[in-house]
């Protein structure tokens, strides 16, 4: 028997008793299932793309069709039920956890000195993009764009910058089918992507170590990348059956030549950070051994600078592309959502993914 109305209004009332916040992604699910259960399926008009947190809200609930609203109370009931059980289980928080601001699990963002940092935090897995990495970084970029901070910095905790999108992103079939999950897919890359064009202050790639697929793409549409002399850039989208994105089949040939893109972007050759710098694509290498004090020394004297001054030239250096970059990006998606459903990415995924599978 599905749960009573009673049942799902308890639920609803401890929801509000949690010692531990879910995380945004949970809290996504539960107004998605909430919203469903009380009016059925999304019946209101899209928000439009910067309004980030009413847009990732309809998604959500957008994204559970017309899942009948019985359904729908009863995996709220469930989700509920199971939240209640892992915060009383874990109420000691991790001494790691008190350091990130709140909301964030897959981020830790620090603002100190006008400088906003937004670290990477999945080291355990090279720092993969996993969707709720991409959700997340899409709100940070909102706040950081509003906040009082003169410059935004990225980084990457551990031994990694970024491994690239997170491989297992692929397995988390929705109901739809694998022509659902391309199209969503496609939405959410592009989405990403057009957060990193507008963004209004000077953005900074503090790359700590390796950088693959979409975390190096993405660095044509920053300011300043600095490296250390351990980093490599590496976009191996052929090996994968996959094609640039990022706006790189637009920013990088710009950057580096013809010749120089065709070898990065369709023979996935790997560069090394003092290749990169060669080719234009990082603004200064550093040693590893000094990198970190070498980099923020520089960046704490930039982030003194007049704010507006510098979010004016942003502007001026970057407005006349703007909009080129949004339709090369709409481009670069839509032809991903078609490459993400060919044997070609499909053998090369689950080839991944059974070499890492721990039998
Ligand atoms: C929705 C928007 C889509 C946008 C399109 C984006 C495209 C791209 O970004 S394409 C690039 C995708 N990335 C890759 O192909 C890299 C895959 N990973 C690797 O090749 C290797 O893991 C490595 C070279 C990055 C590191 O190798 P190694 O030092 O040997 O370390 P491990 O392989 O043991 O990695 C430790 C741990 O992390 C997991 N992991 C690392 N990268 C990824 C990843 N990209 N996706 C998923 N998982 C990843 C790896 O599986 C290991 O996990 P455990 O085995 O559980 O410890």
């Amino acid at each position: 028997m599905g749960a009573s109305q009673k049942d799902f209004e308890s639920a609803v009332n401890q929801v509000k008793l949690l010692k531990k916040d879910p995380g945004n992604e949970v809290k996504l699910k539960l107004y998605a299932l909430y919203k469903q259960a009380t009016e059925g399926p999304c019946n209101t008009p899209k928000p439009g793309l910067f309004d980030l947190i009413n847009k990732a809200k309809w998604d959500a609930w957008n994204a559970l069709g017309d899942l009948p609203k019985e359904t729908a109370r009863q995996n709220y009931v469930d989700l509920v039920s199971g939240l209640r059980s892992s915060s009383d289980s874990s109420s000691q928080v991790k001494p790691e956890a008190d350091k990130k601001q709140a909301g964030y699990e897959t981020l830790v963002i620090t603002s100190e000195d006008h400088i906003t940092k937004i670290m990477l935090n999945r080291p355990a897995k090279k720092n993969a993009l996993n969707t709720q990495m991409y959700q997340e970084i899409m709100l940070a970029l909102e706040a950081a764009s509003k906040d009082d901070s003169t410059i935004t910095v990225f980084t990457g905790s551990g031994d990694y910058y970024s491994s690239g999108n997170d491989l297992t992103n692929f397995t988390d079939i929705p109901p739809g089918g694998v022509e659902e999950k391309a199209k969503n897919g496609a939405i959410l890359l592009r989405d990403f992507v057009d957060c990193f064009i507008d963004f209004p202050k000077p953005l900074v790639a503090v790359v700590n170590g390796p950088a693959v697929g979409i975390s190096v793409t993405v660095l044509g549409l920053f300011d300043l990348v600095y490296a250390s002399d351990r980093a490599t850039f590496h976009t191996p989208f052929s090996h994968l059956g996959q094609t640039p994105e990022g706006c790189s089949s637009y920013t990088f040939p710009k950057i580096m030549g013809l010749a120089k893109a065709v070898e990065m972007l369709i023979f996935g050759k790997k560069l090394t950070a003092g290749e990169a710098y060669a080719q234009g694509l990082v603004t200064e290498v550093f040693p590893d051994s000094t990198f970190e004090k070498e980099v923020w020394t520089r960046l704490k004297a930039y982030s003194k600078l007049p704010r507006n001054a510098m979010r004016i030239s942003k502007q001026i250096i970057r407005n006349h592309e703007k909009e080129k970059l949004h339709a090369i990006n709409a481009e670069e998606s839509s032809i991903l959502q078609e490459r993400w459903l060919s044997d070609e990415c499909v053998n090369a995924v689950m080839n991944f993914l059974s070499q890492k599978a721990k039998l």
